[in-house]
């Protein structure tokens, strides 16, 4: 498969737009580096066909695309709609209840049972993204709220609730977001997303319960809560990856804040070597027209420029009219501001632990010794990538290329910026698998004699050894 080249990587949500394996195949080719399963949507079923489709795909064109598995978490939802939806009208009333029914222009399902006893009068209810709002007028504490319809719009299924005022009895981690995570972890799905979290603790929990399975899942944190904001800096300690999930943090907190937000995230991510992507609406008019708005460009581009690991499509590719288009729209806007806008690389201050001096001094040693030379690549090996965290987190110039017996990295890595790797398991000598790997990239045609690769390793060679490393080669 031609893939397309790039450094900012794609996350796909899939769905019935996407799940054919002739869809999502040339959806790969034109740039999809992780694909995402909504847990919000679909049964365990649906979502087990496209896990087989992914690793078969990855099996018969030596693709290395990662899973990521995104549980919906304490997401309040309403329930099922009549065909076509609802149009709720501005000043009518609306009756919200726990009782399980389809839904119409008077009752509407959600599936809080604690709603009617939690919510206070003139209480704001934001239905799907905040494009609907109503105003909370009575309770009956048991099992219906009736309101008033603020900003009217037509609804339809299982459309998201949030609830900027009022204080949510859910916890992080639900029963089914338990039973979905057992049934995903049977796949060695690479990737564990976790929505609403509120503190670390919610990500050391959610660890503990993979550790406890003896995975070895990572989680990204996803930032759609005003506490995550609060406690960021120990989120991203405790995770991982992390999303910027604007969907919902434009509306549990007030939408001009996100823009300010999502680079104050990117720039923590990238000093603490934790991927981050950016998530949501970034080309929401492709769900249904074929041109992006000029907006959404600038969206995907700006992202881009922040220095994000990853750009997300949700609703554009699970049931959009174009998902193939979209992709490769997103693909064009990145190669084309990745082309224009180097260099990347810029020195970044990072603390030091203790047992991490020495590989990240090789690190970042590495990168710059590959802006002096001007090199071509950065070369490294790695069992635990670690390395390849800490590389990329520079941006550096230089192609990044990581080489590991560790058949589970192979697709992890592909959400992070500019890594690409390569299965090897040889341990010979130091200097016998340098010279190995740069042969075979030599073969693929990645580097060309002439050019400059700067390699790292650990002497003595061992498969958890730490990076002690570095080599400047001129490839023959
Ligand atoms: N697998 C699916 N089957 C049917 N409809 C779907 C599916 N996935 C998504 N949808 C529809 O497309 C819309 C947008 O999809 P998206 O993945 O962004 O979901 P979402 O509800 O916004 O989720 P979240 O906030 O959890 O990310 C959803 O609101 C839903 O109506
Ligand atoms: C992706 C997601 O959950 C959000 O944007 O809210
Ligand atoms: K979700
Ligand atoms: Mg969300």
């Amino acid at each position: 498969m031609e893939k397309v080249q790039k450094r900012t990587k794609i996350v796909a949500t899939l769905g019935p737009a996407s799940a054919k394996k002739d869809v999502l195949t040339s959806m790969i080719a034109k740039g999809v580096d992780v694909c995402r399963l909504n847990f919000s949507h679909g049964s365990q079923e649906d979502h087990l066909k496209v896990i087989q489709t992914i690793r078969e795909i990855n099996q018969e064109h030596q693709t290395n695309i990662s899973i990521l598995a995104d549980l919906q978490g304490p997401k309040i939802r309403i329930g099922k709609m009549k065909e076509g939806g609802a149009v709720l009208l501005n000043g009518t009333q609306v009756e919200i209840t726990t009782q399980e029914l389809i839904g119409d222009e008077n009752r509407i399902y959600i599936t809080y049972d604690n709603f009617p006893k939690d919510v206070k009068t003139d209480e704001i209810i934001l239905l799907d993204d905040g494009k609907i709002q109503l105003r909370v007028l009575r309770s009956n504490f048991a099992d219906t709220v009736w309101c008033e319809v603020v900003h009217g719009g037509v609804l339809t299924s299982r459309k998201g609730v949030n609830l900027p005022n009022t204080k949510v009895s859910i916890p992080s981690l639900t029963e089914e977001d338990l039973d979905n995570l057992n049934f995903v972890l049977q796949y060695d799905v690479e990737w564990i997303g976790m929505s609403f979290v509120r503190t670390a603790e919610d990500i050391v929990k959610l660890k503990e319960v993979i550790a406890a399975q003896g995975k070895s899942a990572r989680v990204i944190a996803k930032i759609e809560k005003p506490e995550a904001i609060d406690n960021i800096d120990a989120i991203i300690a405790a995770t991982d990856g992390i999303m910027v999930a604007r969907g919902d943090l434009g509306v549990e907190m007030p939408m001009e804040d996100v823009p300010v937000l999502q680079k104050m995230i990117v720039k923590k991510c990238r000093n603490a070597s934790k991927p981050v992507i950016i998530a949501t609406q970034m080309l929401e008019s492709m769900i249904t027209t074929p041109r992006p708005t000029r907006a959404e460009v600038n969206d995907v581009a700006n992202s881009v420029l922040d220095g994000a690991d990853a750009v997300m499509l949700s609703g554009e590719t699970s049931v959009g009219e174009f998902p193939e288009i979209v992709i490769e729209t997103m693909s064009k806007i990145i190669v084309h501001v990745e082309r224009t806008s180097y260099p990347y690389y810029s020195s970044k201050k990072s603390e030091h632990s203790t047992d991490s001096v020495i590989p990240d001094a090789i690190c970042g040693s590495s990168v710059y010794l590959a802006e002096k030379t001007n090199a071509s690549a950065i070369v490294a090996m790695t069992y635990s990538g670690y390395t390849a965290f800490e590389i990329s987190s520079y941006r550096p110039n230089a192609d990044i290329y990581i080489f590991t017996g560790n058949p589970v990295l192979l697709n992890t890595l592909s959400l992070l910026w500019g890594v690409k790797t390569f299965y090897y398991d040889k341990f010979e000598s130091t200097d016998g698998s340098i010279h190995d790997v740069n042969s075979l990239l030599k073969e693929k045609n990645l580097v060309q004699p002439g050019q400059i690769v700067i390699n790292t390793a650990s002497t003595p060679l061992h498969k958890k050894g730490k990076t002690n490393t570095i080599k400047v080669t001129e490839v023959e």
